[in-house]
């Protein structure tokens, strides 16, 4: 039995050594998670059908983060600007020098008491939230650095709930959910802080149900609150932003929060659940490929089901970066998740620095490392449908990147400007010859990224047959 196990041991070492390594980096909330989920969905899919279940309780939990950060908000603006008075009330519509809180304050008093209504009613989801959040993990404390103001964090830490994925594998309950996430051979054996949706008890499927039981009941409120033009006044006057996805979940709220419900590929691409440490997943190529292009290949690749690939997700707040270092020796391929549209937006860790300034910071780093020197260098500029939204609703990249200067406020233009602002950082700092590949990507689009990581796949297959040990 030991010399089998030996051998059985020696056989899995000698596959991890052979195996290509992919190292997903970026800032947090790049999509670097989302990215590996896509590859999982495509090559890995027997792994995916098993724990598509599991992502019910996260997008439960992201729902009900949106829907409380809301309600906090609420009870702030009510605390800081108490409902109206009849007399008050009346004063106030008479005057027209007052402030637009005030013009708030004075409208019709029914505004105000639908709100409260609206609060009162969808309160059962404060203790929905924490059961959810029990099933996922313990969390962690909010990083920031002390420049970051607390009254910003306020409306941020909501978005950022995550769990010491340690613990999360065994904790977070499903019902029904019959298989656990597949484990790379270093996680399992503790070195790294990896973690997935795993199976329930009975008693914690009970939990989940009665959580689902309150969403349910509160589902048509909670429709209500989302489109309610009041509480996106005071939202937008509070600065208050969301994760990307509770826009999606609560308008799919009536496909999504009911009794039977099971994640579409989708829903589970737009679930978010903050990266802690890195995580590794191992996979052998057994999904289906779809051709990227119909040309006819002279030097075509062996069948890529014969390699097995082990993918590395990292989180990427800056106080989780210093565990990037140890995965870049022997890594074959980076992909760098560039979130382009994000060019308004301040880092949450330090709101002193511009995301996509810090974007560019990273990159140049990466880059430089004479680590990677060798490394395929893949470039995904992520989050163009973000981006081509955020144009569309009047934003001016120039007022945030002033080196854009006069180009076209469009899409095509930014993505242009960015796609060579990457390439000379690479130039500077890596002044060697290499190649870079560049996708324009939103990888929440299944279909789109479907092609997307085929080629990638393909390049990064091409680029190190070189090495005799993957021939
Ligand atoms: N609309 C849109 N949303 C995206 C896109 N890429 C990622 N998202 C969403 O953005 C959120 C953050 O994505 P993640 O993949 O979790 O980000 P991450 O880089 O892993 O972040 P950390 O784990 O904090 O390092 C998720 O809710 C995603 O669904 C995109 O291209 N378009
Ligand atoms: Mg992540």
């Amino acid at each position: 039995m030991i010399d089998e196990a030996l051998r059985e041991e020696g056989s899995a070492m000698r596959q991890r050594e052979k195996a290509l390594k992919i190292l997903l980096l970026g800032q947090s909330e790049s999509g670097k998670s989302t990215t590996l989920k896509n590859f999982r969905r495509l090559f890995a899919r027997d792994q995916w059908e098993k724990e598509r279940l599991a992502w019910r309780t996260v997008i439960q939990l992201n729902i009900v983060r949106a829907i409380n950060t809301i309600l906090d908000t609420l009870a702030d603006e009510f605390l800081e600007n108490p409902p109206p008075t009849p007399t008050r009330s009346v004063r106030s519509r008479s005057d027209d020098s007052h402030t637009s809180k005030d013009s708030l304050r004075s409208q019709a008093s029914p505004t105000t008491d639908k709100l409260q209504l609206l609060r009162r009613r969808l309160g059962p989801l404060r203790g929905v939230e924490d059961d959810l959040k029990k099933m996922l993990g313990p969390s962690e404390a909010q990083e920031r650095s002390p420049s970051t103001p607390l009254s910003y964090l306020s409306t941020r830490d909501r978005a950022e709930f995550y769990v010491r994925s340690g613990n999360w594998r065994d904790t977070l309950q499903v019902p029904g959910a019959s298989a656990r996430f597949g484990q790379g051979n270093r996680a399992s054996r503790g070195n790294l802080r990896g973690g997935q949706p795993g199976a329930g008890t009975a008693t914690e499927a009970h939990e989940t149900d009665s959580a689902t039981e309150v969403l349910v009941g509160c589902k048509d409120d909670m429709k209500t609150l989302w489109k309610d033009e009041a509480v996106w006044e005071i939202l937008t006057r509070r600065e208050v932003k969301f994760e990307d996805s509770a826009d999606y979940f609560i308008s799919n709220a009536d496909r999504i929060v009911t009794r039977g419900y099971e994640p579409s590929d989708e829903d589970v691409l737009r679930a978010r659940l903050r990266t802690m440490g890195v995580q590794e997943y191992h996979m052998t190529s057994e999904g289906e490929s779809l051709p990227t292009n119909n040309i006819v290949d002279p030097n075509p690749l062996p069948p890529a089901d014969g390699y097995s690939w082990l993918l590395y997700d990292v989180g990427g707040a800056r106080t989780q970066r210093s565990a990037w270092q140890p995965f870049f020796e022997g890594v074959h391929a980076i992909i760098f998740l560039a979130p382009v549209s994000c060019f308004d937006e301040r880092l949450e860790e330090d709101i002193r620095f511009n995301k996509l300034e810090d974007s560019f910071v990273l990159w140049g780093g990466i880059c430089k490392s004479k680590l990677l020197a060798n490394t395929t260098l893949v470039l995904f500029l992520n989050k163009c449908d973000l981006l081509e939204a955020k144009i569309a609703n009047g934003a001016k990249v120039k007022r945030f990147l002033p080196s854009f200067g006069d180009r076209p406020n469009t899409t095509d233009a930014v993505i242009k400007y960015l796609k060579q602002k990457f390439k000379d950082t690479m130039k500077q700092n890596s002044p060697e010859r290499r190649t870079l590949y560049i996708y324009p990507t939103s990888v929440v689009d299944a279909e789109e990224t479907t092609i997307t990581l085929n080629t990638v796949r393909d390049s990064i297959l091409r680029e190190n047959l070189q090495n005799a040990d993957f021939v």
